[in-house]
């Protein structure tokens, strides 16, 4: 995608597409367009390389997600890694575009359909997470029923216990430890990641054909125009 964009917008055309291999760490690249110069950082999405990515987020000032939307098979792993940094504290604020690469290709998803398999993999995990907790809560009683209350001290002692609980499936079981999925997904933000989530931009591209790529482009040069007028 880096060095379509090169091609298409500096005199020096970037490499042609047949002659790229994975991005082992990172390919840098730069265009100019009037008054702002874009820096780009192209970093490798191998799973040993996306260690990396966090070294370059207090630096940058919108984040690019580009996926291969005819590889349906790594969907879920694809939005296992999106997911993540949708929710990183440090990219909360940036601008942030999905694009989904090689539409040029009949194997590949639209935007729609890629929008649906995010909003799909999201109220799965969801759903999964709220089983896990329910699953939590019932074997927890069943561990207490196992008690047997013997005098009437263990009766109201059992009975403080079951109040200060709570009733069963509140907030107040849920992620009650620290570090798990479910802290992660109970934590705080002041509604921030909903908020990115209903004003997430999904567009298409094909870094073969060129097409879409003027308009990712134009979406970076309008987001990075707009933050420093703030
Ligand atoms: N049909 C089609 N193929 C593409 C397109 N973009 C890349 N490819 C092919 O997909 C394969 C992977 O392309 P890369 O550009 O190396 O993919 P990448 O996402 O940069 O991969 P990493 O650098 O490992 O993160 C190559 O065979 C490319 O020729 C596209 O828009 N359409
Ligand atoms: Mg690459």
């Amino acid at each position: 995608m880096l060095e379509k964009i090169k091609t298409m917008y500096n005199p020096v055309p970037g490499m042609a597409p047949e002659k790229i291999g994975p991005t082992v760490g990172q390919n840098i690249g730069k265009i100019s367009l009037p008054s702002t110069t874009l820096h780009f950082f192209d970093l490798g999405g191998q799973r040993d390389i996306r260690s990396i990515w966090p070294k370059y987020y207090d630096e940058c000032h919108a984040v690019v997600f580009v996926l291969d939307a005819c590889d349906q098979a790594r969907l879920s792993e694809t939005w296992e890694v999106f997911d993540e940094v949708l929710n990183s504290p440090r990219l909360l604020n940036l601008p942030l575009l999905l694009l989904a690469n090689k539409q040029d290709s009949p194997s590949s998803l639209s935007v729609a359909e890629i929008r649906e398999s995010f909003d799909a993999w999201q109220r799965a995990r969801s759903n999964r997470l709220k089983e896990e907790e329910a699953d939590k809560i019932t074997n927890k009683g069943k561990e207490k029923g196992k008690e047997p209350i013997r005098t009437a001290e263990d009766a109201a002692k059992a009975a403080a216990e079951a109040a200060a609980d709570g009733p069963a499936g509140t907030a107040s079981e849920a992620g009650a430890e620290p570090g798990s999925p479910l802290e992660a997904q109970t934590w705080d933000d002041g509604g921030a990641k909903d908020e990115r989530m209903a004003s997430l931009d999904v567009m298409g591209a094909s870094a073969l054909e060129g097409t879409g790529v003027r308009d990712a482009v134009n979406w970076l040069y309008i987001r990075v125009q707009n933050a420093r007028k703030m």
